[in-house]
């Protein structure tokens, strides 16, 4: 049979792989790791972003003494990440698939450098029929330094890896369309682009998960604009990768309708950078009208009103129209201070090109 993705990404939530006691259930990553391994076999390369080390860590260690938030996420998930890489290791050997580890953090897709970096690696990895397995580092990050959650970093490692889809596995069939506990509420089985999802998401979590279902709506909403189908399905549920990639009419899940429109390598990175932005242009009303137009525009000087905060070339900047509303972000091709200079002057280079420029 013929299959739809040759490359995906496939996110496998702590909830997923922990038993209500929080011990590492092992049954099922064996199980998940028998349908990737079906999957690789019949040629789609499969990226696994795996969270469950802080899950996993956390019945290893008995500490004496009480410990705080980091301190506990930073013990559990050094131990918890060894255990859970192993059992990896251990259940893709038979299958006589050999994995990687990738441990990552925010900073890392930060700059273009860097990024490339993780790039190629995981390319290379695939290239030698090496499964990336891919977490958060989460012994270095902390606080601000953290992804709201694996969510978020699965979409970026889709996006960075031109996946062609991103399946996110929970606990849950996908989004429901009201509470999830209501008998009454429903599985939403296709969302277009555009759709307004906050009033059916509830703010409760899995007992082990960190973001919630609003992070995955956010992310995989972004994702499928840039093009990559997502979907969000339940990992608990037997032979759901390989049911979501054979018999995709048929298998309960949320689909995330993906743009038509490819999206450039370069302008995927900036799509995701919001968070490294190191300042603001503020744009008048004839140049915000013009962003959102047909037409493919750079940000010229004499359309900037202000600019705000100190940055260098190459930069991430944030986009703000006349209103005072961020639309965007963008790689800056000069300074502040130059930025500054030629503000609202005519017949000056850009700041920032439209082929690195992302207007949401
Ligand atoms: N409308 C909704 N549809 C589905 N799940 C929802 C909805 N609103 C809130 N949730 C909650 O989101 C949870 C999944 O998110 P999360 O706890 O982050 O899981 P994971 O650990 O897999 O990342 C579900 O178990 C459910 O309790
Ligand atoms: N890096 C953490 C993942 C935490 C996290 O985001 O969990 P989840 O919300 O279940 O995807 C770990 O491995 O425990």
């Amino acid at each position: 049979m013929e299959q739809q993705f040759s490359r995906i990404a496939v996110k496998v939530g702590s909830n997923v792989l922990t038993r209500r006691d929080g011990t590492l259930d092992v049954t099922r990553m064996s199980a998940l790791v028998d349908q990737i391994a079906e999957l690789h076999k019949t040629g789609v390369e499969v990226i696994l972003v795996s969270s469950g080390a802080v899950a996993s860590g956390r019945s290893e260690v008995h500490s004496a003494k009480k410990l705080d938030s980091v301190d506990q996420r930073q013990l559990f998930s050094a131990v918890g990440q060894a255990k859970l890489i192993n059992r990896y290791y251990e259940l893709f050997r038979e299958h006589g698939i050999p994995v990687g580890q990738v441990l990552t953090m925010k900073e890392n897709f930060a700059t273009r450098r860097h990024y490339l970096n993780q790039k190629n690696c995981m390319t290379v990895m695939l290239e030698n029929g090496v499964i990336p397995i891919v977490n958060e580092n989460d012994t270095i990050s902390v606080s601000e330094l953290m992804f709201t959650d694996n969510d978020e970093l699965s979409g970026l490692i889709a996006s960075m890896m031109d996946a062609q889809a991103l399946i996110i596995l929970s606990n849950i069939d996908g989004i429901y369309n009201g509470s999830p506990a209501d008998p009454a509420s429903e599985v939403i089985r296709e969302i277009g682009q555009g759709k307004d999802l906050s009033s059916y998401i509830q703010t409760s979590k899995s007992s082990f998960g960190r973001g919630g279902m609003l992070t995955k709506t956010n992310i995989a909403r972004k994702v499928a604009d840039e093009g990559i189908t997502v979907i969000i399905a339940n990992g608990k549920r037997d032979n759901i990768l390989v049911d979501l990639i054979q018999h995709p009419e048929s298998t309960l899940c949320t689909r995330f309708t993906p743009s038509p429109e490819p999206v450039s390598s370069v302008k995927k990175w900036i799509a995701h950078s919001e968070g490294f932005a190191k300042g603001e242009l503020h744009i008048n009303y004839c140049a915000t009208e013009l962003l959102f137009s047909d037409k493919a525009v750079s940000i010229l000087p004499v359309g900037i009103i202000d600019v705000i905060g100190e940055f260098e070339k190459d930069d991430i900047v944030r986009i703000v129209d006349f209103g005072g509303k961020p639309i965007g972000v963008g790689k800056a091709n000069c300074d502040s201070t130059q930025a500054r200079e030629a503000m609202g002057k005519h017949g000056k280079k850009p700041v920032v090109h439209y082929d690195y420029l992302y207007i949401e």
